[in-house]
């Protein structure tokens, strides 16, 4: 039988953060990350998150994987809802990967690669033989075989976004974020990173969400695109018709922004 429910829903979120005063005489105010957000994704679907620099996206995703307590709405993982306050959300990590933009900060110089991809089985309780999983995981994102007993200063950017692959999927999990996965990589690597994604998407049946500032990379990466702006979702369907015939003026905008670069700055 089929799931009934989608892999991710969120019913109206809206997340608020308190700033401090910035003078003595001020009051703390307060930003709005994330107003009113409302969708669906299904298992199997990839979708791009697009918006300029402070228009959500992170705070959205974050509301997606229980990283932060929404301020009103609710959120749900296969009809299961999300509350970090409540919950120690094991369930969750269990069937979810995060991979970050910066291939050269998320990884602890003083462990191995090993270890540090390891991390995913401990943290996600999961039994085996760990040091096989993380072997297998390993060669395949296409890794040499001793990569699991070198430091991270031994890797190029490229592979260390191969590493940071493993770690989020050693775990397999059913949903795969990416937080601008490919946008420190230089073009040709870029590419490649990318193919071996789409390549993972197929081969365990992920849910991919990922942000990204770089429109050229969508159509490769994502069959739906969110675009957000000012905390708010304000466009949402296939990535080819929204691409073609956008119809909110800020999509338009980036569109059109995208056609004014030079062909090498956006293709992957
Ligand atoms: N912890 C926080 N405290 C205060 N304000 C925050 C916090 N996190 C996010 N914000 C604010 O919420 C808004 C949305 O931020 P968010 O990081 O989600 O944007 P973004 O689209 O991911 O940006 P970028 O592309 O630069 O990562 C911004 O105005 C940001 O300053």
């Amino acid at each position: 039988m089929t799931d009934p429910h989608p892999l991710v829903r969120l019913d109206r979120v809206t997340k608020t953060f308190r700033t401090p005063p910035r003078g003595l005489f001020e009051r703390a105010g307060s930003v709005t990350g994330l107003e009113d957000a409302t969708l669906e994704i299904n298992a199997g679907e990839s979708v791009a998150i697009v918006g300029e620099s402070g228009s959500g996206k992170t705070t959205l995703i974050r509301q997606m994987l229980g990283l932060s307590t929404p301020t009103s709405g609710t959120v749900s993982f296969a009809g299961r809802e999300v509350r970090p306050r409540q919950d120690s959300l094991g369930w969750l990590r269990r069937r979810t990967g995060l991979v970050f933009q910066d291939p050269y900060s998320s990884f602890n110089p003083r462990r191995t690669i090993g270890q540090s991809v390891a991390e995913s089985l401990e943290g996600s309780q999961i039994e085996g033989d760990h040091r096989a999983m993380v072997a297998a995981m390993l060669e395949r994102v296409g890794l040499p075989a001793d990569s699991a007993s070198r430091y991270p200063h031994a890797f190029s950017g490229g592979q260390r976004q191969r590493i940071a692959l493993a770690r989020a999927l050693v775990h397999r999990p059913e949903l795969l974020v990416g937080d601008e996965p490919v946008s420190a990589l230089d073009v040709l690597v870029r590419a490649r990173v990318l193919s071996l994604l789409t390549e993972l998407r197929e081969e365990f049946g992920l849910t991919l969400v990922t942000i990204t500032h770089d429109l050229g990379i969508v159509p490769k990466l994502a069959e739906r695109t969110i675009v957000m702006h000012g905390g708010r979702i304000v466009e949402d369907g296939p990535t080819a018709q929204l691409l073609e015939s956008p119809t909110h003026p800020y999509t338009r905008e980036l569109v059109a922004s995208r056609l004014t670069l030079p062909d090498s700055t956006w293709r992957g």
